[in-house]
């Protein structure tokens, strides 16, 4: 028989349940048979948070009620959110009673023997970053209330930093000792999330001796694994890769160590990395409506509906030259009708992580320095190029699903597939338009219009028609702005400012500034002159993850399972099935998670 094995006739509450410990599933099943609704119940011992002796509850507050008969089981429960969404979890709690104190410590002690042989992937020490001031300004209290209980519980050791300044994560992590944390976490929205992204690759590329700029080079993949407890105004990355924005989920998600590998594209401008990106990069649509709202901020989150309004209002298009490397067509297309599911197939076929860890000098084997250039012409390796004019062009790593948008810009993107979904909207009349953006929001195909294209990239580039290319590369030496906004700056000492709203909006006053100078150039570039601007400008900007690129002309390369999260990708909704097996007459109460 199983060591782990125990097997006993337990109360809970007032009726007697077999409850069964077979080393990967802790079971328990009503015995008495006048009772109908019998009910089963059985969790797997990873999903076990803790085992507590006596009558223990933890919210909304820790009380213990100390009895020697008692033991107190805590574990994830599947739920619905209000939506009927599947992937909301919650805490389970269950309270046995055993006929002696002797029986109660044998179950004790082997739940938490079976729990350590099955935690090996559980973190014990967390660097966890709260953002004071994101979204609803709850993040310190939801740490407290929520968060903070849970990973107790859980044995769990947080080394809290709640944030005084943007980049504070960021420059955290890429400058302090991180020895003996297992992940870093943060408590607030997207922004936060991208100061971890970029600390934990930064940090690992400079540990690896690697440059992030050269497009060309295969980044080093990160250890250090990423959690996400959702507290900001946008939590896309949080709804991507979890399918719910909730905090305990989130957090349940972190204590039993669930990992998430994740597709990042970096971007790049003249052999200088920009930023890196998880969801959009954006041009067109998508960036005139963060510039507009990068004005309003006052509006707080309702400046993203006016600003989208204007910017529809508006009716704009755009030229320039789409250039990308298409994926392998034979292994997945953005219109199989497909969704990333977690353990997906895909994904964990994916050969793009397939490719050797490069030491300093090395390259991607299949990836010839010249393809990622962003001169180089149409004729080299196999870039598609196409002209035109574009209402938007897109370019996603994940289905970048939102409560707005259950299904997202791209539904069947893969979150670790190596490959991203470039999307080309044409210029198109108003009402087209509006055809496309509200297929976003229901479960028609938005690709399935004349005017839109979608394809599955490794690689893209974007170049302005000839004279009206980026001038501000050449301006800066190819820098950047002043205020620091691209990794080069970083490099050369410079951390602050890189990734703050607050550049977003520099960047809006700097073109502002060269507008107010008279050159004709910049004139043209005016990208966003507001509703009352009579004359339509040549040049949008790129929306990179909710921040303004300084650049319009870029190189953007998907780097396949860079990063790991504290998630599971979302779970098909057959993971919580209703018993039929066990007892005819169960009515849906018994849960067997899978
Ligand atoms: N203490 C702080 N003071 C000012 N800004 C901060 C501070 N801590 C973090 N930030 C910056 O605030 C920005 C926004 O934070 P966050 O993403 O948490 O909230 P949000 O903007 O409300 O949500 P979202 O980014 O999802 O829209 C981030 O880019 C981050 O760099």
């Amino acid at each position: 028989m199983d060591p782990m094995w125990l097997e006993s006739v337990l109360m809970v509450g007032k009726k007697r349940y077999g409850v069964i410990l077979n080393g990967i599933h802790f079971t328990w099943t009503e015995l008495d048979k006048h009772n109908r609704d019998k009910k089963t119940v059985s969790v797997p011992v990873s999903e076990v948070i803790g085992v507590e002796e006596g009558r223990v509850e933890i919210q909304p507050q820790k009380k213990v009620e100390e009895s020697e008969k008692h033991f107190t089981v805590f574990s994830v429960k599947r739920g619905r959110c209000r939506s009927g969404s599947a992937g909301l979890w919650t805490v389970g709690r269950t309270q046995f009673y055993c006929s002696s104190r002797d029986l109660r410590d044998r179950w004790v002690t082997q739940l938490r023997t079976a729990l350590k042989a099955h935690s090996g992937s559980r973190p014990h020490r967390l660097l966890v970053f709260i953002n004071p001031f994101g979204g609803k300004k709850r993040g310190v209290q939801i740490y407290h209330s929520l968060v903070s209980p849970l990973l107790e519980l859980a044995g769990i050791s947080a080394h809290v930093v709640v944030t005084e300044r943007a980049n504070q994560a960021r420059d955290h992590i890429l400058k302090k000792e991180l020895t003996g944390f297992d992940g870093v976490v943060c408590v607030g929205g997207d922004g936060m999330f991208s100061e971890l992204l970029h600390g934990v690759i930064g940090r690992t590329q400079q540990e690896a001796g690697l440059s992030e700029h050269d497009p060309t080079v295969t980044l080093q993949t990160c250890d250090l694994h990423i959690g996400i407890i959702p507290a900001g105004s946008t939590d896309c990355v949080c709804f991507a890769t979890v399918g719910v924005n909730d905090p305990v989920t989130s957090t349940l998600h972190i204590i039993i160590g669930d990992s998430q590998p994740l597709d990042v594209c970096s971007v790049h401008h003249c052999s200088t990395l920009v930023r890196y990106s998880v969801s959009l990069v954006g041009y067109g649509f998508y960036g005139d409506v963060l510039a507009e709202s990068e004005r309003h901020r006052w509006m707080g989150p309702l400046r993203y509906d006016y600003s989208g309004c204007m910017v529809y209002l508006n009716n704009r298009s755009y030229s320039g030259t789409v250039q990308f490397l298409p994926a392998d067509p034979q292994v997945s297309s953005p219109r199989d009708n497909t969704r990333c599911l977690s353990g997906c197939r895909v994904c964990s076929e994916s050969t793009e992580r397939l490719f050797p860890q490069s030491d300093a000098s090395s390259h991607a084997s299949s990836y010839s320095p010249s393809l990622y250039s962003q001169n180089s012409s149409q004729s080299e390796g196999d870039w598609v190029s196409i002209e035109g004019r574009f209402r938007c062009v897109s370019l996603t790593c994940m289905s970048s699903s939102c409560p707005r948008s259950p299904l997202g810009l791209s539904p069947a993107a893969h979150l670790a597939d190596g490959t991203g979904d470039l999307i080309l909207v044409r210029d198109t009349h108003t009402l087209g338009f509006l055809k496309y953006l509200h297929r976003h929001t229901n479960t028609q195909d938005q690709f399935d219009l004349p005017f839109v294209e979608v394809h599955r990239v490794r690689a893209v580039r974007f170049s302005l028609p000839p004279g009206e290319e980026d001038s501000e590369g050449e301006e800066d030496g190819g820098r950047g702005l002043e205020g620091g906004e691209n990794m080069a700056e970083q490099e050369c000492g410079n951390s602050d400012g890189v990734m703050h709203k607050s550049i977003s909006q520099q960047h809006l006053a700097e073109r502002g500034e060269k507008r107010g100078m008279g050159d004709h150039k910049k004139d043209k570039k005016n990208f966003l002159c507001g509703p009352c601007c009579s004359r339509a400008p040549l040049v949008s900007v790129w929306n990179c993850d909710g921040e303004i690129l300084p650049y319009t002309e870029i190189l953007c390369r998907v780097h396949g399972q860079l990063v790991r999260l504290f998630a599971r990708g979302i779970e098909d909704r057959a993971g919580t099935r209703t018993c039929r097996a066990g007892n005819r007459k169960c009515k849906g109460r018994c849960v067997l998670h899978t």
